[in-house]
């Protein structure tokens, strides 16, 4: 094997350079597109930019719509930069934090020519290192040495596909609400966050397993938030499985439905504001749900378990499983009792998200 990056490499790598500030490179061919994230992009960086030609940003078709952006390429909008405006512009182009004090406004010049495939991925690249989806770019045949190039086509396939997952550690874990237990870590190949898998029992691999995907949530499951139903489903979800003697509870570190503890705590400001949880998340530019649930399958093959029960009220979990080849013989309801503080978000997951509650 080589000792240069693959792609994946360089996707990871890109990942980091697009949160402290660096600027990355999308090629194809002859073309390219030198390009860095809203969120973390300096006044210095940006003019160094710009010296290499017009700067181009792109926003979500969700943040598009908060800010009366015109789409023309599908489901993201190209934005011609003004000649006068810098980093705090994009910072406020991408983060709704500004849009009450001091919102941003057009007239947006929105760009038509030319393709917004690069655009596309940037914005990908950047929700996959859970910044905030905007980006900013210029394009190029030529860029500086020593920054990361990424080939469009490899990157794509890299961003799209199931991350792949190895066991580094596991040992027993005795626990107050299910007893005992193993604690199984997952590392995936590719600096992205690890995963956890928590065994209760010796469940027997030739039947189905009580099973729970979970996805953390630090307000909840740590803090006992009363804002959302999470910490009592884990708590629930390991008892149950306590009393039956056997399950496995995925841990999925897809904090804030896939965007990241610091964009949930963005969207619990909109919240604040009186948006709900769906409308806080598209103002930020994000889908109501970024998560990949691939990995639980994946997860749960590599145990060795081939179907489950799936403590779930959410269909797209059971759908996914159906669709990974882990075949779901029973969905058990996951019910908690609703607070003054979570109904409204409850009944907002049974009306647009389609939850069984
Ligand atoms: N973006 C965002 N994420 C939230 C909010 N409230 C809770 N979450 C996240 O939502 C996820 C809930 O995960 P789960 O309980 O596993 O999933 P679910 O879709 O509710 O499905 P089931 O509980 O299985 O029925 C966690 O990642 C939480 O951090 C919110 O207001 N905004
Ligand atoms: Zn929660």
């Amino acid at each position: 094997m080589s000792l240069l990056p693959s792609t994946s490499d360089l996707v990871a790598r890109a990942r980091s350079d697009l949160r402290v500030g660096l600027p990355v490179v999308l090629q194809e061919g002859n073309a390219a597109l030198i390009v860095m994230a809203c969120e973390t992009a300096s006044d210095a960086r940006l003019t160094a930019m710009r010296a290499l030609g017009p700067a181009v940003a792109a926003i979500t078709g969700w943040r598009a719509e908060t800010l009366k952006v015109r789409v023309y390429d599908g489901d993201i909008a190209r934005i011609v930069m003004p000649s006068d405006a810098g980093a705090l512009w994009l910072k406020e182009l991408a983060d709704p934090a500004c849009d009450l004090n001091a919102p941003l406004r057009g007239p947006f010049r929105e760009e038509r020519e030319g393709t917004a495939a690069f655009h596309r991925a940037a914005l990908m690249l950047a929700k996959s290192a859970q910044l905030l989806p905007a980006v900013v770019g210029v394009q190029v045949t030529q860029w500086p040495d020593g920054l990361t190039v990424l080939p469009m086509a490899a990157t794509l396939d890299d961003l799209a596909s199931a991350t792949p997952l190895a066991p580094v550690a596991a040992a027993r874990l005795p626990m107050a609400l299910a007893g005992a237990g193993r604690l199984h870590i997952f590392r995936p190949n590719n600096a992205e966050i690890e995963h956890y898998a928590i065994e209760v029992g010796r469940p027997d691999r030739s039947k189905p397993v009580l099973a729970r995907l979970h996805s953390a949530c630090f307000t909840g499951d740590v803090l006992g938030s009363l804002k959302c139903d999470c910490g009592p489903q884990l708590h629930g979800a390991l008892s149950e499985m306590g009393a039956a003697g056997e399950g496995v509870l995925l841990y999925l570190n897809q904090e804030g439905r896939g965007i990241g503890l610091a964009n949930k705590m963005r969207a619990y400001a909109l919240q604040d504001q009186g948006f709900d949880t769906v409308e806080a998340n598209h103002r930020l530019g994000f889908e109501d749900d970024e998560r990949d649930f691939r990995i639980g399958a994946d997860l749960l093959r590599r145990m060795g378990f081939a179907s489950v029960r799936l403590m779930t009220n959410n269909p797209r979990k059971v759908e996914m499983m159906d669709a990974e080849g882990i075949a779901v013989t029973e969905r058990v309801p996951l019910i908690i009792d609703p607070n003054l503080h979570n109904a409204a978000y409850l009944d907002v997951k049974r009306e647009k998200s389609g939850h069984m509650l």
